[in-house]
């Protein structure tokens, strides 16, 4: 264990990729950058970590990101990072630009659909509540009783969940339905090439983070799983805390 708590092979692993040329230093919001809370409104960031984050994206060769299961403009706000951060919102699909495949009308429609499901759904079950982004919908259960949570996420599940054209993402008591493909691997891919980085590290403690994990290359690249569960991540972390103390490492070596 290094002085600061990183386990030894993590620390060698954060000065090997910060020797790179070029350097992307990318991480999930909630459950990472933000204590995970039990209303998605109050997930207020770790400052620590978000001041890392800032003096990473004014380091030299370095581009810092958060790529977000929230809205562009709902992960703006909460987490209060400058415009030198880049953020992705929607699962890797909504950047600064628009979206990265084109939201049709009849997207918008199927949408609308779902949602009206949703809040249906959460008139029916007590605690259940529906956030509503520009290219999904998440049914939040962390509040309702067990049984009702079950029977919430079963009747998305066999319901709208079953239509054509519905991507499912399952995550820390939310199911979430979108009318487009969304891929945190993919996004990572943009921002790899777009910026010509050598390594590529990524942080994320949740289902949506394993494609991120899954694109990149043991060889390179550094991929950290924050909290339980399986993954595919080659090093893992605690908590909120520990993710700061990566941040704050990779800006010491990076500045
Ligand atoms: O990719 P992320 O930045 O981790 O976003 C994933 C989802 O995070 C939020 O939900 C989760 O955090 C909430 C606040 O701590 C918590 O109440 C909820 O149970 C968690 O699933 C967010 O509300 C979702 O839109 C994101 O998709």
């Amino acid at each position: 264990m290094s002085s600061n708590g990183i386990p030894d092979d993590l620390a060698a692993a954060l000065a090997r990729v910060c020797a790179s040329k070029r350097l992307v230093v990318a991480c999930d919001y909630d459950g990472c950058v933000a204590p995970i809370v039990s209303r998605p409104q109050d997930a207020v960031p770790n400052p620590a970590s978000t001041t890392a984050i800032e003096i990473l994206a004014t380091a030299p060769h370095t581009l810092a990101a958060v790529v977000s299961g929230r809205a562009l403009a709902d992960l703006r706000g909460l987490s209060g990072l400058s415009d030198s951060v880049t953020l992705i919102g929607s699962h890797g699909s909504e950047f600064d630009a628009g979206f990265s495949v084109p939201i049709t009308a009849a997207d918008t429609a199927r949408l609308n659909r779902i949602i009206d499901e949703f809040h249906a759904l959460a008139t029916r079950f007590d605690g259940v509540t529906v956030e509503v982004k520009p290219a999904s919908t998440t049914l939040h259960v962390r509040n309702a009783a067990p049984d009702d949570a079950r029977a919430a996420l079963a009747a998305a599940r066999s319901g709208p969940a079953r239509w054509p054209g519905v991507h499912t993402t399952e995550g820390k008591a939310v199911i979430e339905l979108a009318v487009i493909d969304t891929s945190k691997g993919i996004a990572l891919d943009t921002l790899r090439s777009r910026f010509d980085a050598d390594a590529v590290l990524y942080l994320g403690d949740d289902v949506t983070d394993e494609k991120a994990f899954a694109h990149l290359r043991p060889d390179a690249d550094v991929s950290i799983k924050v909290g339980d569960g399986d993954t595919r991540a080659q090093y893992r972390v605690a908590g909120t805390d520990d993710v700061a103390t990566v941040l704050q490492t990779l800006a010491q070596l990076r500045t």
